[in-house]
């Protein structure tokens, strides 16, 4: 099987979590954009979705699923979305498509967070991935250069990228996140740091991993 034939096999096997007649929370990414697909073969099921990036509101709209705003909700039974990286706690990097920041509103939000990816994003330590962080522009080189002070890290700027929120992404390599929840305390609080893509205090309560034997299902 491809990786994206893996990807569309855990986009369908999530629709298992959506719970009838609840608001969805949705994610980001090429997996999520199959599980998007799937849902709206059961729209009429769901009252609508929250979406964590414009990207993903434009494709549920397109697919007739009404999109709240985060504002209007008070609690979501799940939020199902994919990661770049996943470790054996369920702790997550993610970012790789610049939505981190909304997708940890939209994760805040939820009871569950139902991880979906193919195997391979499974490591066990994070860090081998970039680690994306979004950040406010004029604190960019300045974060840059406490990552290699505090990490030993190289940030690099992601060229040519503007957030959903007229921000910037920092990919970070040579980091080994073996306390991902300790790190994810300590680097959001450096100033000009929006969003830092290790979810390990919304980390994921079910991963549904696309193999080539067919769904394997870790819960945490
Ligand atoms: O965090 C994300 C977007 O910001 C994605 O969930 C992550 O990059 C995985 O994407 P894909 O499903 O395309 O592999």
């Amino acid at each position: 099987m491809t990786q994206d034939e893996l990807k569309a096999l855990v986009g369908q096997a999530a629709l298992a979590y959506v719970v009838p007649g609840s608001i969805v929370g949705v994610g980001t990414g090429s997996t999520v954009n199959h599980f998007i697909d799937a849902l709206a073969t059961v729209r009429d099921t769901i009252r609508g979705a929250v979406s964590s990036s414009v990207k993903s509101t434009e494709r549920l709209l397109a697919l007739g699923i009404p999109v709240l705003q985060a504002e209007e909700v008070d609690s979501l039974p799940v939020y199902i979305d994919g990661a770049d990286e996943i470790d054996a706690r369920g702790c997550m990097i993610k970012g790789g498509g610049a939505a981190l920041t909304r997708e940890k509103i939209v994760a805040d939000l939820a009871e569950r967070f139902i991880c979906i990816a193919d195997e391979s994003k499974l490591v066990p330590v994070l860090g081998r991935f970039p680690l994306p962080v979004e950040v406010i522009p004029m604190a960019a080189t300045q974060i840059a250069r406490r990552f290699a002070k505090a990490y030993g890290a190289q940030a690099v700027l992601r060229a040519g990228v503007v957030t959903d929120n007229g921000n910037h992404i920092l990919d970070v390599s040579g980091l080994s996140i073996t306390d991902p929840l300790a790190m994810e305390a300590e680097t959001s609080g450096w100033p000009g740091v929006v969003t830092v893509g290790i979810f390990a205090r919304h980390r994921a309560s079910v991963c549904l991993l696309g193999t080539a034997d067919g769904v394997r299902t870790i819960a945490y």
